[in-house]
């Protein structure tokens, strides 16, 4: 079973709280989105893997550390992903961006895919997954199993709320992927909608409705 990780950082669960609020716009929405994302992104690169590379400083030769291993990218589930992928990319400038296009069925609470583009050698990346909300866990099965219908196998799940139903659905039906929430919220209320939660995250980040 992949991993499952709580972030609690302070700055974190700070922002998110502010996040959370109605009365938070979507200018500041936007901005802290992206900032936690940027912290998270932090986080969930810790197990990166490094190799020796021998330098020069002004000094002497040494030898030091540098990233080794696959190239990334990261797979917003639009629209609401997309608010997450440059605090990614400020730490990773050099990683590529695929776009998974989804959204839910507001009756069946199904998700609908509308567009896949990713970078050709996708196979052979570590990919971050990033999304808002982890709901039912529709959006990101569907997400991740149309990664894996094209040769992807490298994933980790990255989301600022999550309720356990979309935990558990996620889980089993991935449980090879490391999952990453900034939290872990009581439930789902009869629409669907995390509780708290935030609400609808791609219709805050977009100032649509
Ligand atoms: O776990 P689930 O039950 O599938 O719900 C989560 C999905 O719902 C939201 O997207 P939405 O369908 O609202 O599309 P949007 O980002 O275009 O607003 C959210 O960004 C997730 O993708
Ligand atoms: O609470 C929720 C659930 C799904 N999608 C959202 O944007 N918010
Ligand atoms: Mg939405």
């Amino acid at each position: 079973m992949g991993k499952f990780q709580i972030i609690t950082h302070p700055l974190i669960q700070h922002k998110l709280t502010i996040l959370r609020q109605t009365k938070t716009g979507s200018k500041d929405f936007r901005e802290l989105v992206n900032e936690i994302a940027m912290l998270m992104g932090y986080e969930v690169t810790r197990e990166l893997p490094l190799e020796d590379v021998e330098i020069e400083t002004p000094i002497t030769q040494t030898v030091q550390k540098r990233l080794s291993g696959k190239k990334m990218a990261i797979v917003p589930i639009l629209r609401a992903g997309i608010g997450m992928v440059d605090g990614f990319l400020s730490l990773v400038p050099a990683a590529k961006v695929g776009h998974i296009g989804m959204y839910r069925d507001e009756e069946t609470l199904k998700p609908v895919e509308y567009l896949v583009k990713l970078p050709e050698d996708i196979d052979q990346r570590q990919i971050f997954v990033v999304d808002p909300m982890l709901a039912t866990g529709g959006s990101a099965i569907l997400a991740i199993d149309s990664l894996k219908k094209r040769g992807a196998s490298n994933i980790k799940f990255v989301c600022l709320v999550s309720a356990p139903e979309g935990v558990k659905a996620l889980q089993e039906a991935h449980p090879d992927i490391d999952i990453f929430t900034a939290a872990l919220d009581e439930k789902l209320n009869e629409n669907g909608y995390i509780v708290p939660g935030l609400g609808d995250a791609g219709d805050r980040l977009f100032g649509t409705k």
